[in-house]
């Protein structure tokens, strides 16, 4: 499972993110974001082995690429409008296996659409990124409907993010079984501000539904739905 901590602004914040195992670390590129910072800030910060994850919203592939290489980003999310070429472009230069491209499952009436949306952007991306709402404004705090989301197919390994806090976790996972989870304003104080105590029992929280999920797949003989969800 893997776990991002999104909307970091604070070298603090990143330490606290590595000493709890997460795998990714998130900085948003987006001036209309309350968690916005500029390369050069996001470069200053120290991450040690976590996986530098730039969110990009409007930017086109030249000016993220441009952004990659000045905040030291070792993955970029696409969270906008951006085309197929744009992403095919960011695939050719990075590779495929460096872009999360972030979906809106609200903007599909079935799963079905989801699923074809996704086959049509799987080529240029490693994971895609599930998030509540249906624009490029992330860090809402809504959640998405996990259950609806247990019987997606995904072509590539897929992360559910919107809304998600230590109390919410341990249910989100279990019902929509994620390969991964993003955290970003419910481990907060206030926006780019984490709360370190909220991180540590949001740790605990994926830990235990990881445990849960592991219990389920055992007594299941490993036969149904209990492992990963993508294709
Ligand atoms: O977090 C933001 O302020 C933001 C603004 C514009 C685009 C993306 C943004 N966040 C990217 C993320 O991956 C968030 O973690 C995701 O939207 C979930 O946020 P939340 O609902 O607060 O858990």
């Amino acid at each position: 499972m893997l776990v991002k901590f999104c909307g970091m602004t604070r070298q603090a914040d990143v330490d606290a993110a590595l000493r709890l195992g997460a795998d990714c670390c998130g900085f948003i590129f987006h001036e209309g974001s309350p968690r916005a910072l500029r390369p050069e800030a996001a470069a200053r910060l120290a991450s040690g082995t976590l996986k530098r994850v730039g969110v990009f919203v409007l930017q086109n592939a030249d000016a993220i690429l441009r952004t990659v290489a000045r905040a030291r980003l070792d993955w970029v999310q696409v969270h906008g409008a951006q085309t197929l070429a744009c992403e095919a472009e960011l695939a050719r230069v990075i590779g495929p296996e460096r872009v999360i491209r972030v979906l809106w499952p609200g903007r599909h009436a079935s799963l079905a659409g989801l699923e074809a949306e996704m086959r049509s952007h799987a080529a240029y991306c490693g994971h895609f990124l599930l998030d509540a709402g249906t624009t490029g404004t992330g860090g809402s705090g809504r959640n998405l409907d996990w259950q609806a989301l247990a019987a997606l197919r995904a072509p590539r390994p897929w992360i559910l993010a919107g809304g998600l806090d230590a109390d919410r976790l341990s249910l989100a996972i279990v019902q929509s079984r994620p390969d991964g989870v993003d955290l970003n304003s419910g481990v907060e104080d206030a926006p780019g501000l984490k709360n370190h105590g909220k991180m540590a029992a949001a740790e605990a929280a994926i830990r235990s539904a990881r445990a849960e999920l592991r219990t389920l797949h055992r007594s299941l003989g490993g036969r149904n739905g209990a492992g990963p969800a993508h294709e």
